[in-house]
Order: C-alpha cells, then structure tokens, then sequence
C-alpha cells in the first residue's frame, strides 16, 4: 500500500482552500483545508501533516509569526508560505523564519504541485538560520511574476555571504537590488560602500579599492583607505563591474581567493572583512569570450546571479511604480499629482530604453509640468517623445549624461537603426549635450558671451561657431 500524505492548507479565502486542495488532490496527495490559526492548530493536534501551507493575512493572526513559532516546535515540517502581499520584504521575511518557500499569489498550481514534491524530496529543512528579521522596509516595487522570481533569489542570497552579480539594462535596479540585500542582511549595521567602475579613471581604480600608503604614487599626499577597508563588516557595491581594467581584475580575483589584499604600495596585508555585490549593465560574458573580462573573475562573481527584467518586459509594474514615484516626489515637495486611468496604456506600450529610471523621471517631470491634478495621457504623449517627427525623446530625459547617451542609443537602436550608422552620430548626441550646457551657461551669466566662454573654458570664438551651428546667432 502506497504511504498517504497529508497536507494542511491554511487560507482564509475559501476560493483559493478548493483549488489548492483540488490541485494537490488531483497530484495525488490527502488535504485537509482551514481558514484560521484556531482551526490549523485544532488540525495539527489531531494529526501533523506532512507539508503545511499557509497564508500570511489570517483573520487570527499573522502567518508568518505561526511559522516561525512552528519552525521551532516542528523543525522536520515543511512549510511553504502563500501571500498576497507580493514584496520584498515578505519574501525575505519567510526565508528568515524557515519556511521552506514561499509563492507569491496568484501561482500556478503546477509550480504549487512541483514545490510540495521537492519540500517533501528535501525533509523539510529550513533554508536560513531563522534569527535575523529584516526590517519592513520594500524598496522594491513590482507584482509582475519577473520581480516576485527576483524577490524569491534575494530572499535565499541575503542570510549568507555569497558574492552576488546583478544584472540587467541601465536603469532597471540593480543598485536598489545591492542595497536591499545589504539593508535586510546581517551587515546592514555596517557600511555599504559603492565603487562605479566607469566613473573612476582607470590608474586610480586599485588605490580607490585597496587603498594607498603616502607617497605610493605621484600626489597621494596621506596614507588612505580603500573602499575594501571603508566597508569592513559590510557591503561593498562594485557598480559597472564590466568596465574593471584587467589590472584591478586580477587584484580583485586574489582578494576573493585569499580573503586579505595589500594596500596599493604598502607591505601592509588587510583581511577582507566584506560582501561582494557587483553589478554589470554589458554582457559580462561576451566580454569574456572576448578576452576583455577574466574568466575565473566572471565565476567568482557570479556564484548567485540576480538578473533584473527591462521594464518592457514587465509591464503590470508600470502603473504600480508610476504611482510610486509620485509620491515619492509629493514627499520630496513636487505638486501632488496622480495618474488618469486612460494613461496606462500609452506607458504599458512605451519601450523603456531608460528602464524604471526613465519612468522616475518622466512622472517628476509631470508632477511638474501637468496643469491638473490628475496627469492625462496629452500631458505625457509629448513628454514620451510622442509627438515628435523623429519619435525621439530628448536627452535630458534619462538622468546622469552616460545613461542618457545609452538610453539614446538603445532607443535608435529599436527605433531608427540606420540612425547609427549614417555618419552623424557623433556630432548629434555631442550638441544635444552641449546645447543645453552652452544655454544654461549663457542664462546664468546674463547672455554675455564671454563671461559664459570663461565660465566653460571655452574660446569665445568657439562659443560664437557653437551659437552658430545651433542657429543661436
Ligand atoms: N523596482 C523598483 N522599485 C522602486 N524603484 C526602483 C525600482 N527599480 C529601480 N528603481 C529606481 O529607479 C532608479 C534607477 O535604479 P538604479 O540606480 O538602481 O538602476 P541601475 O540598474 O543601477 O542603473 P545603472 O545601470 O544606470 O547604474 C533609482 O532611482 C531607483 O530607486
């Protein structure tokens, strides 16, 4: 005779306690169903299960707090949370007190079915020391299944120390990720301390790193601390990982095999107190293949990826995370707006070549600009670019003049491939980024010409043939 399994669903919402139970049913497993802690306790006396289910909003109580008190009392039972309050933070929160999963709602019952299999394959044990509780905090926005798969890796990498490389299109996150998973962790009493590749110059990237004793290169005036030391007992972010010249490269990869690195001309050697959270907008491994990124470093860091969807491609977030943002910037002082209905669908079919930083942007400038309370789809259609013959938007729209060019590039790239190859590339975005320059230089110093042309470092005459070519003159 084939043993029975018995499974306990606790949800107080009578649909979903029939089709789960329908489900699991139907895969082959004994239920029993109830809608309150009263009655799972009631049930669990009178027979333990070999799976529990429950939900995380039930009227007696919270879910969760029965878990974690389970965890302890039952350490053999499998528990797998089901919520509706998709975030970050219960994500990580059932990790923390030892469930063995936890499945965003709405889930597909194959997944349901496939994760009672394998909690039944693993014994039931927990996934993390149940002793640390993030606080409530949910930087992350997004319900779209993409984000709640994001949500469910963050939660397993967070209790532990594993080098972590995030990536995804400019603008989709991946700083917010590095935070979060250093907020909800066990270093988040220490520093986080971030180091963008790109914006360094290249012969000072090992000092910024390692740090330098005085006089180790030509004006290091003091000995100074690295960002490896600065973020002892924390988090150290290493944004744009894929633009680390192969010099620093190598150092990296002894200090992640060793644990310790030398200051940059010093005999001092410093144990590497922190966690790596990298992250890399390019594809880090065509830069391998291309002999630009070392291949030992690419595994070292990519022991647990986190791969952040683009906005396009996440869709039922854009209204969620527009509203956000407007109130993001109501409390930062902007006018208090909010967003008609009819404008979902102009933001759901825009492309996003700015990802979440373009949307951010976008509604502090509505909150701005739209003359109502409510933002109407003809206050955004010009914004998007919408309107205009080239169906560009301008610059300005991305923040940060790199991430600007880059959302410029990828939107011809979608938009208007030849664009990147007609020849003019190069002077086109270079006086979309100097005009603005040139005129806010101008305004600011009374429109007199020369003040401006010194203000920049500029020839006036230089800044007579820019007037010109921008038809100013
Ligand atoms: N899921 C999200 N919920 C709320 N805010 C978000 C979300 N994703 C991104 N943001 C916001 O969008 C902006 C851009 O995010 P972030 O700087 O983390 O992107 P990034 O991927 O690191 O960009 P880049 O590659 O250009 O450095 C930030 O202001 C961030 O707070």
């Amino acid at each position: 005779m084939t043993e029975i399994v018995d499974i306990l669903v606790v949800d107080d919402d009578a649909a979903i306690r029939t089709v789960v139970s329908a489900a699991l049913r139907r895969a082959g497993y004994a239920v029993r169903a109830v809608g309150t802690i009263a009655a799972m306790r009631t049930a669990m006396a009178e027979r333990e299960p070999d799976v529990l289910l429950s939900d995380v909003v039930l009227p007696d109580g919270d879910g969760l707090d029965v878990v974690a008190a389970l965890a302890q009392t039952h350490p053999a039972l499998p528990i797998i949370v089901l919520s509706a309050k998709n975030t970050l933070s219960t994500a990580v929160r059932a990790n923390e007190v030892g469930a063995f999963d936890y499945l965003p709602k709405p889930f597909d019952l194959d997944k349901l079915a496939e994760t009672v299999d394998s909690a039944l394959g693993r014994g039931g044990e927990p996934l993390a020391a149940p002793d640390l509780l993030g606080d409530d905090a949910n930087p992350l926005i997004g319900r779209s299944p993409a984000m709640q798969e994001v949500y469910r890796v963050i939660a397993r990498i967070v209790p532990n120390d594993l080098t972590v490389l995030v990536t995804g299109e400019s603008g989709t996150g991946k700083e917010l990720v590095a935070r979060a998973i250093h907020d909800l962790g066990p270093r988040r009493h220490a520093p986080f301390i971030a180091l963008n590749m790109a914006a360094i110059p290249r012969e000072l990237i090992e000092a910024e790193l390692f740090g330098h004793e005085r006089g180790a290169f030509t004006g290091a005036q003091a000995r100074s601390a690295g960002k490896f030391e600065q973020a002892s007992g924390g988090t150290l972010f290493l944004d744009e990982i894929g633009d680390m010249p192969m010099e620093a490269q190598t150092r990296l990869l002894r200090v992640l095999q060793s644990g310790e690195f030398t200051t940059v001309g010093g005999a001092r050697t410093i144990r590497a107190d922190v966690r790596i959270v990298a992250a890399t907008n390019k594809d880090l491994a065509g830069r391998v293949a291309d002999g630009q990124f070392r291949e030992d470093l690419f595994y070292r860091l990519n022991v647990v990826p986190v791969a952040l969807p683009p906005l396009r491609q996440r869709p039922e977030d854009i209204v969620l995370l527009a509203r956000h943002f407007l109130d993001k910037a109501a409390q930062e002082g902007l006018p208090r707006k909010r967003i008609d209905r009819d404008v979902a669908p102009l933001l759901e079919r825009h492309s996003w070549p700015g990802n979440v930083r373009e949307l951010e942007n976008l509604m502090r400038r509505a909150a701005v600009l739209a003359r109502d309370e409510a933002i109407s789809a003809g206050d955004l259609r010009p914004m998007l670019g919408e309107a205009t013959a080239a169906g560009t938007p301008p610059l300005a729209e991305a923040a940060g003049i790199a991430a600007a060019v880059r959302a410029r590039l990828l939107h011809l790239h979608e938009h208007d491939p030849r664009a990147l190859d007609d020849g003019t590339l190069y002077n086109r975005i270079i006086a979309e980024v100097e005009r603005p320059l040139i005129e806010a230089m101008l305004e600011r110093n009374d429109n007199n010409q020369l003040r401006a042309a010194r203000a920049l470092g500029i020839n006036r005459n230089t800044l007579r043939k820019r007037l010109q070519s921008f038809g100013m003159l």
